[in-house]
């Protein structure tokens, strides 16, 4: 029974009333169970699945949770559980069916497509205009800012884009139309919409509320939180391991708990299960420097290995990473229970590199690998359009690799495609309505960039000779004036496609389809090819037929990920939501500190100890400062159950630095 397996502090927090309820509980002292004995306790007092809401960091660990309590209580499997952003996401879903979620990336390529139709050069201005990137960025910032109007916030930040100021807007205003014409919602605006959904009084039939890892909660999610107007708040946190300030975590939200709920109760878990005592020793004495918000210790409960954490020091990174290496090969511990931390993400590529050397299988967190791959984007774009026809962006990405065809062509094509179709891209491939007109002159307007370029319209008769199907030759998208042959063919391609797929329901039917098709070989060659080219461009052919058959491994990657799932739009939407939770291969887990929480090996080895590496002020100035950094090694260290080791360099001589030992390694009380 989850409740019996509790410790006394963890079952008094655990059956605690309903009301406004804080467990600060430090590391490696049950959280999870804690929260798995809740929700039995809740189920047992009458509270009914339905009434429960959890809400937690990662949506694996949802789903964890809700698999130990359902073992014993199945109706468990009911209780809504997740990430806010995936909770949100299905809660508007049911709201308004036609939501398209995208990532920041996504909503990148959509601004430069309506950024490209603009003709800055034309206006003869000695300043150059931002770049899409650029202009997408202080776009984001602007919003966040506050500030009246784009215009005169610019004007402050950059009186020489004065010019340029209608021009930008006039992009913002595009961009926005199209966002609110297709539904398309990125990750903060499912947050707010959610929340003023709840604040406008919609109906939710949550009694409680329980919330994992509060102490990274952001004034967004927490004002989310608060609309729920629930009986009961159950929120376990260490404010010890709060690391995400850089991403708009609040740690004041943690900290005055008990000053905003009326009634409060704070409980603490003190008894660590995770590690021996040198270890919590260590991690001790360190976070002592940072201040106490609420009174916790951590106490021992499995006793002393008799065996000190290590500090082991060398000359220069590469002789660090190396010998980490070599420890790690004839080290007994499994090769899953041992993990390389590192602060810097810069770090990776270099231990990785040496462990590979060494033949020591490695898997990195964090889907960089996996998700940012072209291959599975585009594989996850594909499928998006067959789902979605009126995805502008993931129309545009798809014809990257269309030669030829720049994101503003892309982007125009698809708005006729959407015209032909009556706002359906894919109709508009496979029954368009000729009747209707597409590339007629548009907007036009010197001040604002927009020149008129559909004056005249292109000829289909270059392309009459390619073979092309009779009915797809009438498609009015080929009259497109700036279409090049390979273009055409390209989307020809796809139209075949297109029509094949139309018989088919199944995601894994149409998955095999899609990666046995003509447009997908293409693709893929294009990709294999860009990583076969040799220093003078020429294509190796031995590498092009290894990378080729890689690219297909990883998409049979994808293709298993898919097996567990009988909607494609659910797939895709869980492949969004949670692609930061994925990691890739097996063997030694290499993990930012950030990555780590919440996680646990036997064997640890925090690397990089020097100042300037960790701590890096740099990166958590903006934000955390020094008690973020000391924090970050607090989590780091209380990862390790039996073994931790510290490593540092005196030198890294690529980059030419003389380092300094870690202020945390003096604080810890090593002689460095
Ligand atoms: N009452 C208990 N008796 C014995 N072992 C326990 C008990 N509660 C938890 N544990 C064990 O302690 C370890 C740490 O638990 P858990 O991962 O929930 O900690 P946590 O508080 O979430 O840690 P962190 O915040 O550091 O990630 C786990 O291996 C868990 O099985």
């Amino acid at each position: 029974m989850p409740l019996s397996k509790l410790n006394k502090e963890q079952l008094q927090a655990a059956t605690a009333p309903l009301g406004h309820n804080l467990v600060i509980a430090s590391a490696g002292t049950g959280k999870t169970s804690t929260i798995v004995g809740r929700i039995a306790y809740l189920l047992e007092e009458g509270i009914k699945p339905e009434e429960i809401l959890l809400l937690t960091f990662t949506n694996k660990a949802a789903a964890e949770m809700k698999e130990r309590v359902a073992r014993v209580i199945p109706s468990a499997k009911n209780i809504e559980a997740g990430t806010f952003h995936s909770v949100s996401y299905r809660w508007l879903k049911k709201l308004n069916k036609n939501i398209t979620l995208k990532t920041p990336k996504d909503l990148k390529i959509l601004f430069k497509s309506i950024y490209d139709k603009r003709d800055f050069s034309r206006l003869g201005i000695e300043e150059k205009p931002y770049s899409a990137n650029y202009l997408f960025d202080l776009y984001s910032l602007y919003l966040n800012s506050n500030a009246p109007s784009f215009e005169e916030w610019l004007l402050q930040k950059a009186p020489s884009h004065e010019p340029y100021a209608l021009i930008y807007e006039d992009i913002f205003d595009e961009y926005e139309n199209i966002k609110k014409e297709h539904n398309l919602v990125d990750f903060n605006s499912l947050l707010i919409e959610m929340t003023n959904h709840l604040k406008n009084g919609i109906e939710n039939p949550y009694r409680e509320v329980l919330v994992d890892e509060y102490q990274d909660t952001n004034p967004l999610q927490n004002e989310l939180i608060e609309s729920v107007k629930q009986e009961g708040l159950f929120c376990v946190g260490d404010y010890d391991q709060s690391i995400y300030a850089f991403n708009g975590a609040d740690i004041s939200i943690i900290s005055t708990f008990d000053k905003r709920y009326e009634n409060a109760k704070v409980f603490t878990l003190k008894k660590n299960y995770r590690s021996y005592g040198e270890i919590l020793d260590i991690a001790n004495r360190v976070i002592k420097n940072n201040p106490r918000i609420y009174p916790k210790t951590l106490e021992v409960t499995r006793g002393y290995s008799g065996e000190y954490p290590k500090v082991l020091m060398y000359n220069d990174t590469f002789e660090e990473y190396r010998d980490i290496a070599s420890r790690i090969l004839t080290s007994t511990t499994k090769r899953e229970e041992i993990a390389i931390l590192f602060r810097n993400n810069s770090s990776a590529d270099a231990i990785e590199a040496m462990l590979r050397e060494k033949g020591i299988e490695c898997k990195r967190k964090g889907g960089m690998s996996f998700f940012d791959s072209r291959e599975i984007k585009i594989t996850l774009d594909l499928l998006t359009f067959l789902i979605n026809p009126k995805d502008i962006m993931a129309f545009i990405h798809i014809f990257e690799y269309a030669k030829g065809v720049g994101s503003a062509i892309a982007g125009e094509i698809f708005e006729a495609l959407m015209t032909l179709g009556d706002g359906d891209a894919i109709k508009g491939f496979l029954n368009p309505d000729t009747s209707k007109k597409v590339f007629t002159k548009k907007r036009t307007s010197y001040q604002l960039g927009l020149f008129d370029d559909f004056v005249t319209l292109g000829s289909v008769s270059k392309f009459v000779n390619l073979g092309f199907d009779e009915e797809f030759l009438a498609n009015p998208i080929l009259r497109h004036p700036k279409l090049s042959i390979e273009g055409a063919e390209f989307l020809h391609n796809f139209y075949q496609f297109l029509k094949r797929i139309k018989r088919f329901k199944n995601p894994q039917a149409i998955f095999n389809e899609l990666i046995n098709s003509k447009i997908f070989d293409h693709i893929i060659s294009n990709i294999a090819k860009e990583r076969a080219k040799d220093k003078n461009g020429k294509i190796d052919e031995e590498r092009y037929h290894e990378a080729k058959e890689k690219i297909k491994n990883k998409v049979k990657i994808l293709g298993n990920l898919l097996k567990n799932y009988s909607d494609l739009e659910r797939f895709l939407n869980a492949m969004v939501l949670g692609a930061s939770e994925m990691s890739e291969g097996s063997g030694v887990n290499l993990l930012t500190v950030h990555a780590s929480k919440g996680l646990e090996f036997e064997e640890v080895y925090i690397v990089d100890m020097m100042e300037g590496r960790f701590p890096n002020i740099k990166l958590s100035k903006p934000a955390g400062g020094i008690e973020e950094e000391r924090r970050l090694f607090y989590v780091a260290v209380t990862r390790a159950k039996d073994r931790l080791f510290f490593a540092l360099a005196k030198n890294d001589r690529i980059k030419n630095i003389t380092y300094e030992p870690s202020r945390f390694l003096k604080e810890a009380g090593y002689k460095v």
